[in-house]
């Protein structure tokens, strides 16, 4: 069972069987969703911290376990090879599905999955913070190293080697799978907003699965650059907010001296779909000191004071800095903008390919305990991007220390 991934409906299990070994250090797609077949399909209605105990007899063979989570009205299980743990253990002791609560998968799911992804001193799966799985991407050479958590895809922290943090994840960060992790690089998708859906849509409440790792050596990078690909696929959570069939895969990877992330979306369903979508990236910073520098004569929707109805404006300053609330979207922004931290270093943030847009937004009073300590500069798609049966989308990112 090592390896799979089930996942089942809460009310009535019918949904999705993973199976698909693949191998650790190339693109190979595993852990692949596919729908299971009706003589796989069980009732598994009740309460969530009931489940356990009906799954493992009837769906897992040969002694093996699961550890389990549920995002609004699904229940995923992943096999793990340790002993079955607890519901209590696992947290799921609600009977009301939420969106995005997902139960972590426990250290066992996250020892499996390290068995299958682990690459040298390069990549490995831990268990992270309220037992979230996270890979660890470590650039040997450098020092550096990278967070990636499964729950919504989100780096929460790259560390350089000087070990200073360059994201920033707000004290108010929860990692249950309740709400979305607050901080580090979440991901808005398929809805920047405000719109229909939930602010920055549902890409950032779910947890996604590793497909892929690797550890290359690129000859001008001084080492193996560390990489983990991450995927998401539509399900009935995600078309009950967004009827469209859909597969992101997220490639983060850690060089020497940056961070690259790289967002593909495919349109997998028979018709066009739309979206918007945004890298909400929260960095460590001295607010009152910081500032944005390239944005010079581009054109803003100020989304303060109403975000349903910005302003348009013009910007006119050389550097965009923070003396209370902002909250801009910068429509067609140059590719290359710097961040002044303000704490002595300053980040390139580079569009390498995708990200036309950028919004850049500190809370100021609204989040008074911690607003002095990041800025947001966020990589952003405004304009709807529209994707035809089979077509796909691609954006880069790219940081850099200066
Ligand atoms: O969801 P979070 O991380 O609290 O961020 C919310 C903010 O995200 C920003 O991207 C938006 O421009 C703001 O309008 C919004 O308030």
């Amino acid at each position: 069972m090592h390896g799979r991934a089930l996942a089942l409906s809460h009310r009535h299990a019918q949904v999705a069987i993973s199976a698909a070994p693949g191998r650790r250090d190339v693109g190979a797609p595993r852990g692949h969703l596919r729908p299971l077949p009706a003589s796989r399909c069980f009732p598994v209605g009740g309460e969530v911290g009931k489940i356990p105990a009906a799954i493992p007899a009837a769906l897992v063979a040969g002694g093996a376990c699961v550890c389990f989570r549920h995002v609004s009205g699904h229940v995923l299980y992943t096999p793990s090879r340790a002993r079955p743990r607890k519901p209590a253990m696992t947290g799921a002791t609600s009977a009301t599905p939420r969106a995005g609560a997902d139960v972590a998968a426990s250290g066992s799911a996250a020892g499996a999955l390290n068995e299958d992804f682990a690459v040298g001193d390069s990549v490995r799966v831990e268990e992270g913070k309220g037992g979230q799985p996270k890979v660890v991407l470590t650039h040997p050479s450098s020092g550096s190293s990278a967070d990636v958590y499964l729950l919504g895809a989100c780096v929460t922290s790259w560390r350089l080697p000087s070990g200073e943090d360059v994201l920033y994840v707000r004290p108010d960060a929860v990692f249950t799978g309740e709400k979305p992790i607050s901080g580090g690089i979440p991901h808005c998708f398929p809805q920047f907003g405000p719109g229909k859906m939930q602010q920055h849509g549902f890409a950032r409440n779910l947890t996604w699965q590793i497909s892929a790792t690797s550890a290359d050596v690129h000859p001008d990078d001084g080492g193996p650059v560390a990489s983990v690909e991450l995927i998401l696929e539509d399900n009935d959570y995600t078309r009950s907010m967004w009827d469209a069939s859909f597969r992101l895969s997220y490639k983060v990877s850690l060089k020497a001296n940056q961070l690259v992330t790289s967002l593909t979306v495919v349109n997998t369903g028979e018709k066009a779909c739309d979206f918007t979508a945004a890298l909400h990236t929260y960095f460590s910073a001295a607010a009152a000191e910081a500032s944005v520098k390239g944005l010079n004569g581009c054109r803003f929707l100020d989304k303060d004071p109403d975000p349903v109805n910005p302003r348009p404006g013009v910007e006119e300053h050389e550097a965009v800095n923070f003396p209370g609330f902002v909250d801009r979207m910068y429509l067609d922004a140059p590719a290359d903008l710097v961040l002044e931290t303000g704490l002595g270093r300053a980040v390139g943030v580079q569009a390498l390919q995708g990200w036309k847009d950028a919004v850049v937004w500190n809370p100021h009073l609204t989040m008074k305990d911690f607003y002095k300590d990041f800025v947001c500069v966020e990589n952003a798609k405004l304009e709807k991007v529209v994707l035809s049966a089979g077509d796909t989308w691609h954006a880069e990112m790219q940081l850099t220390p200066m």
